[in-house]
């Protein structure tokens, strides 16, 4: 395959990636206080601004930009001035900064859909951790929650190095931080209505809106009819997508009996039909400049969406090629133009998963699993099914995550991590040869009874040891959205026990076997009572141990978590969360994420 030499990104969004915003803190004393402090904490926050652009990406691939205040802040016009430079620059989260005390309400960011982070620097020279206090107190008084930044060990005054238990907090509030700004104003595009009755699948306004600032767009499938019957797409494009599918996509087993078996000559017009779905699904999310060369600008626009839903059953596959190659394209890192960023598609058009996978993928840069949750198997079950005892990480039992095979390729873990682990890595670290890897372990089975119209869902497994995190949200009348997450490792089963399981399920469909780290208590007692507690049919799976990133981040949005295996330490909310009860953080959580109510209300 090629590559996309530029490695640019493919995100065609209206606006500027959201700036982080840096705002030194000063007591306004001036005779002497004030200028002691000037230098020393300027250099906090150029030394914050560093840290963080060294280190974080947008899931674009772009750099992450700091704007650090054009003067510090010791009162009120200070401040002002410093919003109005984070208007005009696009900042979307601000971090305040200082070694000393200052004055508390004349200084903060008073914004209130901007996430905050305040870094009082534990020092003793100056009252750096007393000005946090105040400072925090006057953020929850005030209802405009900030996270608090207080370092472990006391440092030198105008020491300004970022010792790394600050550094962690910096990094896991700007992430999450950044995830909330840049979903801000973007579309949701459901493709499609509410697939099979899933209750997931309606495209809840209010929430989209009240808790993640984005609209919602609408397409009926039928447009995807007319761009092809009247070739709105890129015809270049589609002849060298179709080479490249010809060259990279290997058919699998068509398991089909006889009498349902689709001929040659209609798998290659399938072919044909799901390359052309991918282009259209892609040119309705982002827009495509080519189509105003063919005459068709108004389709050239897309709709501004970071995230988008196919329904696809049964409307659609009943009758057509169903959406597996598109959504397993569309969700890798990669096609036939090369490396690029993933798109967050849903399959079955369901948008509480399709919101799960957009968060994952803001808060790793990587692609994400969509995958019905679909058998809890015990290790009893599994012995009875195989006469096999499962042993080491599986254990205590493994969740068969699959579907139908819109999984993005990626997930294959064909890439590799530092020590040549398999890994499921930001595409702009993403090799020609592990993506051409990922494809070489992927087939393409012709579609099941299911699918009346046939199509080709992708199939293979996983491999074992990744650390992943699976999650979702879901929607609970009187509540509203709440999140559920476990964090665990991928696992394979020996060939033969494997192929038992999956014949047992569909042997097409692509395969995740998944364990939870379990903590003995609640939900994470045991691996069924992980799946027992599991809030819908999908889940989204991101690599690595996400579960901080995702509550902090839902704290952001003020979403709470009712089920999570997250290490306390790496546990990071507002501070204001303290208030609501310090010995039951998780009753804490959903106590304050009601009093303060969705970002934006
Ligand atoms: C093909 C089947 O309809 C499956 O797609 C179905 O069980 C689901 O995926 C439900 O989420
Ligand atoms: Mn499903």
């Amino acid at each position: 395959m090629t590559m996309n030499e530029t490695r640019l990104p493919v995100n065609r969004l209206q606006g500027e990636m959201p700036k982080i915003g840096i705002r030194p803190i000063v007591d306004g004393r001036q005779g002497g206080i004030r200028e002691s402090l000037d230098g020393v904490t300027m250099e906090m926050a150029q030394s914050v601004a560093r840290f963080i652009s060294e280190r974080l990406r947008h899931s674009n691939g772009l750099p992450v930009e700091c704007v650090i205040a054009d003067t510090t802040i010791g009162g009120v016009a200070e401040a002002a001035r410093c919003a109005e430079k984070f208007r005009k620059e696009g900042v979307g989260v601000s971090i305040s900064v200082t070694p000393s005390w200052c004055y508390p309400m004349e200084t903060m960011d008073a914004d209130p859909h901007m996430p905050k982070a305040i870094w009082g620097f534990n020092g003793t020279e100056r009252p750096g951790a007393v000005y946090l206090a105040a400072a925090t107190s006057a953020h929850n008084q005030k209802g405009l929650p900030a996270f608090a930044i207080y370092g472990r060990d006391v440092q030198n005054f105008g020491d300004a190095t970022i010792p790394e238990d600050v550094g962690a907090k910096l990094l896991q509030f700007a992430k999450a931080g950044l995830a909330v700004a840049t979903m801000r104003g973007k579309s949701y595009l459901s493709m499609g209505s509410v697939s099979m009755g899933i209750a997931g699948c309606v495209a809840d306004e209010s929430f989209f809106a009240r808790y993640l600032g984005m609209r919602n767009e609408y397409a009926d499938m039928s447009e995807f009819v007319r761009r092809m019957e009247l070739g709105i797409y890129d015809r270049e494009e589609y002849e060298k997508a179709l080479k490249w599918v010809r060259d990279n996509c290997k058919e699998g087993e068509d398991v089909n009996p006889p009498h349902l078996k689709r001929t040659r000559e209609q798998k290659d017009e399938d072919w044909n039909t799901v390359v052309k779905m991918t282009l259209i699904a892609r040119d309705m999310m982002i827009g495509n400049p080519k189509l105003a060369e063919l005459g068709y600008g108004e389709e050239s626009l897309g709709r501004n969406a970071i995230a988008a839903g196919f329904q696809g059953q049964r409307a659609w596959t009943d009758y057509f090629p169903n959406g597996d190659f598109m959504e397993a394209i569309l969700t890798s890192s990669f096609d036939w133009n090369g490396i690029r960023e993933p798109f967050t598609v849903s399959t079955e058009n369901d948008t509480l998963n399709g919101v799960t996978m957009l968060f994952g993928q803001l808060l790793t840069d990587a692609a994400q699993l969509f995958a019905d949750v679909r058998t809890f198997w015990s290790p009893d079950a599994v012995e009875q099914a195989t006469g096999h005892r499962l042993t080491g990480p599986a254990e205590n039992g493994i969740i068969h995550l699959i579907n139908s095979g819109p999984a993005a390729l990626d997930w294959t873990g064909a890439a590799t991590g530092a020590n040549g682990e398999p890994a499921v890595k930001p595409f702009w670290s993403l090799s020609e040869s592990e993506a051409q890897a990922c494809l070489d372990a992927t087939k393409w089975c012709p579609a099941v009874d299911f699918f009346r119209g046939g199509g080709f869902s992708t199939d293979f497994t996983t491999r074992a040891g990744m650390p992943v995190t699976m999650a979702r949200i879901n929607l609970v009348a009187g509540l509203g959205p709440v999140l559920q997450l476990a964090e665990g490792y991928t696992v394979e089963l020996p060939d033969e026990v494997h192929d038992a399981l999956d014949r047992r399920t569909n042997p097409t469909w692509p395969t995740t076997w998944f364990v939870p780290r379990l903590t003995g208590r609640g939900a994470f007692r045991d691996v069924y009572s992980v799946m027992n507690n599991w809030g819908s049919n999908h889940a989204a799976v991101s690599y690595g141990h996400i579960g901080g990133r995702l509550l902090t981040l839902a704290s952001m949005l003020r979403i709470p978590v009712s089920m999570h295996n997250v290490p306390e330490e790496h546990i990071f909310r507002p501070a204001a969360w303290n208030a609501f009860g310090t010995n039951d953080p998780e009753g804490a959580d959903f106590r304050a994420c009601a009093a303060f109510g969705p970002l934006y209300k």
